[in-house]
């Protein structure tokens, strides 16, 4: 491997640290704790999973966290009802309900219910529309943590070649508007992008977000470039045991770029460590204190 690996598990401990120090000082000026509802509906074990990380992450920085499991059968009414009650409750400044929901329950009317104030996942329309207008917004924590690693890796973004693969509400077109912000310049690619390996082939940055196993290849990477995969895919292999892999195909890729981040232990941990860190952003504008300029 000639790349240098971008340590996302090293970044997000270390951003982690930061958000428990300044909860510290905020609970001292504001006279309680930033605190987070979690939300999760069903049985998804994945689900399951990334709420517990997130409680106990939220937990040890020193945030209060307010959880509520709702079944697999609930309600889209009843899910909006309680998102009314957090968005009125004093204590909860972010509110996550985490995705994908049950079929029965229209994920886009939920996020639209949620105050934008405490929209700590970034996805409410308000917060999309003022990231792209270049206002102080909650944005969405993988491409915040994304933007976080690529500044850490390579300093000044501005005039560098980007080229996100994926357009989805929740990384493509925020990482976009994110870069953008950076002065890079920055072409949003797709599974119908024309001659795709030969766009990517122009970046200085590659953010992968595709959904796709290990799809960018090595011949689709300028030697030197920097790839960011957000891909976090479970493949079977022939022991049956299964094993997570990105959307970048890693150890080809890894012989052409110039740094890599890994699946996992890439941009996965920054999802949660961001989430902490907009809850963090969330309680200071709620108190009107001014948010710390590390985070
Ligand atoms: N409301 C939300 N729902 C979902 C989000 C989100 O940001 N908000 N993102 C994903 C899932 N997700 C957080 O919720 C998430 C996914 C993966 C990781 C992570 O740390 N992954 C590890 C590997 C974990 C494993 O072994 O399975 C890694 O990449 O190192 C954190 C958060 C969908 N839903």
């Amino acid at each position: 491997m000639t790349a240098r690996l971008i340590d996302g598990k090293a970044a997000a401990l270390s951003l982690r640290e930061q958000v428990r120090v300044a909860a510290g000082t905020f609970a001292q000026a504001a006279g309680r704790r930033p605190g987070l509802a979690t939300v999760l509906v069903g049985e998804d074990p994945a689900s399951a999973v990334y709420v517990r990380s997130k409680i106990k992450a939220t937990g040890e920085a020193g945030l209060e966290s307010f959880h509520h499991k709702l079944d697999d059968a609930t309600s889209e009414e009843d899910l909006l009802s309680l998102v009314a009650d957090l968005n009125a409750d004093e204590r909860v400044d972010g509110i996550l309900v985490q995705l994908p929901l049950p079929t029965q329950i229209d994920a886009a009317k939920v996020i639209d219910a949620i105050s934008p104030d405490k929209d700590v996942d970034g996805f409410h329309a308000l917060n999309a529309g003022r990231l792209a207008t270049g206002l102080d917004a909650l944005v969405p924590c993988t491409p915040l943590g994304c933007l976080k690693l690529l500044r850490a890796e390579l300093g000044d973004l501005s005039g560098k070649n980007a080229v996100v693969i994926g357009r989805s509400n929740i990384v493509g077109k925020p990482m976009a508007m994110l870069l953008i912000g950076e002065s890079a310049t920055v072409t949003v690619a797709h599974s119908r992008t024309a001659d795709l390996p030969g766009v990517v082939r122009q970046a200085d940055i590659v953010v992968a977000a595709v959904g796709r196993p290990e799809m960018v290849k090595a011949d689709w990477i300028k030697p030197g470039a920097t790839v960011i995969d957000v891909g976090i895919n479970r493949v079977l292999t022939d022991d049956g045991k299964g094993r997570l892999v990105g959307d970048v195909a890693f150890s080809e890729v890894s012989q052409v770029a110039g740094a890599i981040t890994p699946v996992p232990g890439g941009v996965g941990p920054m999802t949660i460590a961001c989430l902490l860190r907009n809850t963090l952003v969330a309680a200071h504008r709620r108190a009107g204190l001014t948010v710390p300029q590390e985070l």
